[in-house]
This record gives C-alpha cells, sequence and structure tokens, in this order.
C-alpha cells in the first residue's frame, strides 16, 4: 500500500478545520518527536512562495495553485521526516503520506478561537459550519486508507499533550517497522 519504505522518517498530515489546533500540535511534535521533523505550514508557505493564483479580498484568503504547490512539496516529502499542516488534505498523493491527524474541536470553542483571531464573521461561520458537517474528516477519509486516518479532539492543553504524545508512540512503531535508524 505504501511506497513510505524509502523514507528514513515519516510524512505526517495534520489536518483540521482552521483553528482546530494544526499548528499548535506540529509545533509541540517537532519537539517531541523521536525523529527530526519539519514543520510546514502549507498555508503560509503558499503565502511565502506565491503558489497562488489569485487573493479573495471576500473571504480573505488565497486561491492555492495546486500544480506549482505540489511541485515545491514532491522533493521534500519524498525525503520524509515533514509534518504537512493544512486545513486541506485531499490534494496530498497517498503514496506521499503516512499518517493523516484530523483535529477536531467543540464548535462554540472553535467559534471563539476564529474570533480572536480576528477572522470576519463570515469566515467565522463558514468554517463553524465546516467543523459540524465534519467536512475536512470527511475529506481525510474518502482520500486516504481507514487504517491511516486518525481522528483526535483538541479541545484542551491534556488533549494537545495526549495527542502529540500518541503520535510520538506512532513515530517509534512507524521506526520500527521501517528499520529507520534514530539520526
Ligand atoms: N488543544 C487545545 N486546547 C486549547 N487551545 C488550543 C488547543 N489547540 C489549539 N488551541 C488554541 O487555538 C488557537 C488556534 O490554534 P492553531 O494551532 O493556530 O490552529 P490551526 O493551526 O488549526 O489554525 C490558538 O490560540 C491555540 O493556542
Amino acid at each position: 500500500m505504501s511506497s513510505s519504505t524509502s523514507r528514513q522518517a515519516p510524512v505526517i498530515v495534520i489536518t483540521g478545520t482552521p483553528g482546530t489546533g494544526k499548528t499548535t500540535h506540529a509545533q509541540l511534535l517537532v519537539e517531541e518527536s523521536p525523529v527530526p521533523l519539519r514543520h510546514i505550514n502549507v498555508g503560509e508557505w503558499v503565502k511565502q512562495k506565491e503558489l497562488y493564483e489569485e487573493y479573495d479580498e471576500d473571504w480573505q484568503s488565497y486561491t492555492v495553485d495546486e500544480d506549482k504547490l505540489l511541485d515545491e512539496l514532491e522533493p521534500i516529502t519524498s525525503a520524509g521526516g515533514v509534518i504537512l499542516d493544512w486545513h486541506t488534505s485531499d490534494i496530498f498523493p497517498e503514496r506521499w503520506v503516512d499518517l493523516v491527524v484530523v483535529l477536531r474541536c467543540d464548535h462554540s470553542q472553535l467559534w471563539e478561537r476564529l474570533e480572536k483571531r480576528g477572522y470576519p464573521l463570515k469566515k467565522v461561520q463558514e468554517n463553524n459550519e465546516a467543523e459540524i458537517m465534519e467536512v475536512v474528516l470527511d475529506e481525510a477519509r474518502s482520500s486516504y486508507a481507514p487504517e491511516i486516518v486518525v481522528e483526535l479532539k483538541s479541545e484542551s492543553t491534556e488533549d494537545l499533550e495526549s495527542n502529540v504524545a500518541r503520535i510520538v508512540q506512532w513515530i517509534d512503531a512507524w521506526k520500527q517497522d521501517h528499520g529507520a535508524t534514530n539520526q
């Protein structure tokens, strides 16, 4: 199923509706991981490297140039040792990916987080609805084999810590399966 045998470290997608805690999880995971991991905040990358077609003022978001983005990411993911942090996951080919973590959050807590972030009301509403409708989870489930998709709650510091500990355990098992050496 997986072509990950040539990778020395796994490729982990952390996805979820904006505000569910992807970046917070990715940052802690980089610190705790038993193998070196590079955190790529894909949204920031798109901006920095101008991998977009246009900026939508109404939605305050970029329309991503998916071909350009995939071209940039391909050599990085084939080497492994990457966390891809993005609110959408179906763009990444399944052969690139070893684990997909979908973060979930109670919608009223998510609303508060997005308001604090200064999102316009329409964007807060859209994301809130997406979380209630499980849009990101459905997308991950329809794009990847069920055994590599994990849904985790991200509503407290305890959740954050236990989620990261779980992913660290998974990385340890991945290392054993793939005979990877600790670098
Ligand atoms: N598990 C959690 N418990 C409490 N607050 C959290 C948790 N995860 C994220 N947050 C908070 O929610 C906000 C959004 O988190 P962030 O990691 O930026 O989300 P995302 O990358 O998914 O947009 C931040 O203020 C962060 O501190």
